[in-house]
């Protein structure tokens, strides 16, 4: 059967409408009205047919079937409209609608760096060394910051060095830390590409700013020491005869969505784990008995967290984690219809029809998460004996942050590992409050717009982060495990059949896991 088709409110531009007025959160409305009797629908935007989906079963039929349901053809025209590739770019990635040798190269080597030991560990010990260098910097009098300012400078001035190595656009240009973040408020209307300059003034600059800044890095051969993934990128577009102005333009949406999701969960997690003193105390609790101490000559302690610990002992945080993402990503994964195709032996997709998979609608489903789907509930993840089976089952499918299948977020495991142990660190070590001495209140999040995936704060919240007195002398830093191989079968790889594929942070790049 054809799924159901959602009619506007009103005919021809209602949805339209509907997504103007309410952003990314207009498919959630849909999901709400219509979800509880269609697993899938359709809307019609002119002659465009939108498959709304807001089951996890099905999305996981859909995520499986990359052949009819094809991720490509987005990445081909948002390179397009974008990046503006020229003419060769185009002509290589075009082939056969993505389905070709450079989006398989690429995507094989992106899996390998972010689940491979050494490369894995490489990257996250870059990461955190850089992310215990903003925890040493704070000034031992205390510092006022713009929380959502401060941490997304740290992940982006962190993640750049990480990725690019110590020298890279963003260490010798700080102030292109804010263009990375105006491109991210205007990608959407940029990819329009309807008078960008115009429309998306902002993005427009940053990107102008930005890809000269990254081709100069290529001319003068810097990404010799860039991580494995930016190098094995660089490797399979130099084969495929792309020239240095080719890479330089791809990085600035490389590095944009390595932290476009990163910051918004960092801060909405310690917010929220700061406006409860009970919850504050118990992960400080948790943390505070796996971090290592050792005094130096010169007066100093090393204050030491392993992130293997984090994930054996640390299970309120990890559950905090969880939830923060369930409540936080409303990512809808999009993908474009390329053959008539049938779904669970039920519904028929369109060939040119384009699927929203709709996580955060499936997030706030009562069916999945129980009557209090809406209240943040930092236990709700925490292993529990008296959860039958059923529960635990529903619970573990309806958390989708990830999206899934072949291209099931190959930074989630690093995501996890910036977040979780820098936010561990600053609870344990810091006292962070409002201005004006009162507890941190988390902002209300603003409307998001169409293609977001995380929710962001509406306003940025001012607090005095001050080290705690038994933390006065500490030197913070982190240490990621180095004696742990990862087989070639834990690496996420298309036609997966496990059924919680892209449904859980998955740790085995990092040699443990979670369950
Ligand atoms: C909380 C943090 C993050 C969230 C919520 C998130 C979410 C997502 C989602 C929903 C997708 C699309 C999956 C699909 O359509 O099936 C995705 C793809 C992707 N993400 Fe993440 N992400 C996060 C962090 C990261 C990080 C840290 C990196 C890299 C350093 C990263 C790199 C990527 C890449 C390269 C893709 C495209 C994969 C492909 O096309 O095969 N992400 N992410």
């Amino acid at each position: 059967m054809e799924p159901p088709l959602a009619p506007p409110k009103v005919p021809l531009i209602g949805h339209l409408w509907g997504m103007f007025r309410h952003g990314g959160g207009y498919y959630k409305l849909l999901c709400s009205k219509y979800g509880c009797c269609w697993p899938l629908f359709s809307i019609q935007i002119f002659s465009t047919e939108i498959y709304v989906v807001n089951s996890p079963e099905l999305a996981q039929a859909i995520f499986r079937d990359t052949k009819a349901l094809s991720f490509n053809p987005f990445v081909i025209e948002f390179t397009r409209r974008v990046m503006k590739a020229r003419d060769h770019v185009m002509n290589v990635i075009s082939v056969n609608d993505g389905e070709n040798d450079h989006f398989d190269s690429i995507h094989h080597v992106t899996q390998r760096s972010f689940a491979h030991v050494p490369a894995v560990l490489e990257t996250n010990q870059r990461v955190l060394n850089g992310l215990a260098r903003y925890l040493n910097g704070v000034d031992t009098s205390g510092q006022f910051v713009q929380l959502f300012d401060w941490i997304r400078n740290a992940y982006t001035v962190v993640t750049a060095e990480a990725l690019y190595g110590n020298v890279n656009p963003i260490s010798e240009d700080p102030k292109l830390v804010k263009n990375i973040w105006d491109f991210e408020g205007g990608v959407m209307t940029l990819s329009l590409n309807l008078f960008p300059r115009l429309t998306a003034p902002a993005a427009w600059k940053a990107r102008k700013a930005l890809v000269p800044a990254f081709i100069d890095y290529y001319n003068r051969g810097l990404d010799q020491y860039a991580n494995s993934w930016i190098k094995s990128r660089a490797q399979i577009g130099r084969q495929d005869g792309f020239t240095n102005k080719d890479l330089g333009s791809f990085e600035l949406t490389v590095l944009y969505t390595s932290i476009v999701n990163t910051v918004p969960n960092a801060f909405s997690m310690l917010c929220r784990i700061l406006r409860e003193p009970a919850l504050t105390a118990k992960i400080c609790h948790e943390v505070d008995s796996i971090i290592g101490r050792f005094n130096q000559a010169d007066g100093t302690v090393r204050v030491s967290l392993n992130i293997a610990d984090i994930v054996k002992q640390c299970p309120i945080l990890v559950s905090t984690w969880q939830e923060n993402i369930r409540f936080t990503v409303n990512a809808t994964s999009v993908r474009v219809v390329m053959e008539d195709v049938v779904i669970k032996d039920k519904y028929l997709l369109k060939k040119g029809g384009i699927v929203q998979i709709c996580g955060g609608a499936i997030h706030e489903s009562t069916r999945y998460w129980g009557q209090d789907a809406l209240t943040f509930d930092p236990y709700r993840f925490l292993e529990n004996k008296d959860q039958s089976r059923g529960v635990k089952k529903a619970r573990s499918q309806g958390l989708l942050p990830f999206g899934g299948g072949k291209h099931l977020c190959p930074g989630r495991n690093l995501a996890f590992v910036e977040v979780v142990s820098f936010l561990a660190m600053l609870v344990v070590g810091f006292d962070i409050r409002m201005k004006d001495g009162s507890l941190v209140q988390p902002p209300p999040y603003k409307k998001q717009y169409v293609g977001e995936a995380s929710k962001k704060p509406e306003h940025d919240i001012e607090v005095k982060i001050t080290r705690k007195e038994a933390y006065k002398d500490a030197v913070f830093e982190f240490w990621v495990e180095s004696s742990v191989e990862v087989e070639e079968s834990s690496m996420a790889e298309p036609g997966n059949d496990d059924p919680f594929q892209g449904q859980q942070p998955n740790f085995e790049g990092l040699g443990f896991s979670l369950h």
